[in-house]
């Protein structure tokens, strides 16, 4: 085959806890992430020249170096060389859906996607823990995202336990097109507000971890119980995100206020905030009344879903 259309998952955190410090500067986190059928789609052709090239239909996304997907192009070219040279080059067409900036791992799965494209499009053959490997060298996201699903992922959120897949539970998700939360600040806020709180040695920081495997957000998920799910939605970065941005946290409440929402919370570092439902209708409604609270168009809403997978193939 000479190229591949494939299917990038968006992520939300259904937990993110922050647990303490490590000498990377990076957070030790215990989260639980799950996929959601918001996607972009993402097409690999095998190259006319020996270049690697990012097209977007998206102007605020860059098409250059500083591009995931571009990056993932590069480390499989980089690791691969004998590949490189016999197939040559690769055009990266990226179809955005997912809002960016949002704390949905858009550019991350658009990363994982681009090494998925590329093991299938040189027969490399790759296992999915070593292109999971290759993803964390990439962003901390990109490892999940490659098979997506549920997940519990500890560390800096590159060590994952796959979950039982959740079906049929349905989400508003809403962003402020014109909004935008940088990760690393988000983090740095965090850590200049409760960094003292942070647990320090490593027997500590692995028994916190263990505790969240065996906590009751994985129950809940294990029992496929939605209304518990959503009663122990949890994300330490609200706690500095809400306070910075107050339009966020307006969002927040008038999710918090609608009938037959069963929890809401923010995704990753922000601003993107997310609703749980019971069904598709109710989620339909849910996304009306907000549509109606705040008629401004820089807010969009989407209704997705919960899906048991990563990046797939196109069917
Ligand atoms: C907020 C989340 O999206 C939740 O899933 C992730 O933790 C962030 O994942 P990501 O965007 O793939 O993160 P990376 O690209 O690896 O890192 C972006 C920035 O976030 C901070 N960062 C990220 C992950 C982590 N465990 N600790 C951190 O402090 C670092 O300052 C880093 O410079
Ligand atoms: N393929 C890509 N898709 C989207 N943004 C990208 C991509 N590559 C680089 N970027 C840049 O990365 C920044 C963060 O965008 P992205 O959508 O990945 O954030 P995010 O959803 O908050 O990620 P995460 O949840 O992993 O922290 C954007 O400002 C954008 O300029």
């Amino acid at each position: 085959m000479r190229s591949y259309t494939l299917i990038a998952p968006a992520k939300i955190n259904l937990y993110l806890e922050i647990i303490g410090d490590r000498p990377d500067g990076y957070h030790e986190l215990a989260m639980i992430l799950q996929s959601i059928s918001l996607a972009d789609q993402i097409e690999i052709h095998a190259g006319s020249t020996d270049n690697l090239r990012v097209r977007c239909n998206h102007p605020q996304v860059p098409t250059d170096k500083s591009n995931l997907a571009y990056r993932a192009a590069e480390l499989m070219a980089a690791e691969f060389p004998d590949a490189y040279a016999k197939y040559g080059g690769i055009d990266i067409t990226i179809t955005k859906r997912i809002p960016v900036a949002a704390g949905l791992a858009g550019g991350s799965t658009n990363a994982a996607a681009v090494l998925v494209g590329i093991d299938l499009l040189w027969n490399l053959g790759l296992t999915q823990s070593e292109l999971e490997e290759l993803g964390a060298i990439l962003g901390s996201d990109v490892p999940f995202c490659v098979a997506g699903g549920t997940a519990i992922a500890t560390g800096r959120g590159e060590q994952l336990s796959t979950l039982a897949g959740l079906n049929n539970i349905y989400i508003v998700l809403a962003k402020y097109r014109s909004l935008e939360v940088s990760t690393a600040w988000a983090y740095k806020a965090y850590r200049a507000s409760f960094g003292s709180s942070y647990i320090k040695d490593k027997e500590s920081l692995a028994a916190r971890a263990d505790a969240v495997h065996s906590g009751g957000m994985v129950k809940a998920i294990l029992h496929q119980d939605v209304k518990e799910i959503a009663e122990r939605l949890h994300n330490d970065l609200e706690k500095v995100v809400l306070p910075a941005y107050p339009q966020v946290m307006q969002l927040r409440e008038i999710f918090a206020s609608q009938e037959n929402v069963l929890g809401t919370m923010m995704s990753g570092s922000g601003p993107s905030v997310f609703a749980l439902c019971e069904s598709k209708q109710q989620a339909e409604q849910v996304k009306q009344r907000v549509r109606e609270a705040i008629p401004d168009e820089d807010l969009e809403l989407f209704v997705t879903e919960f899906v048991t997978h990563g990046i797939k193939i196109a069917s």
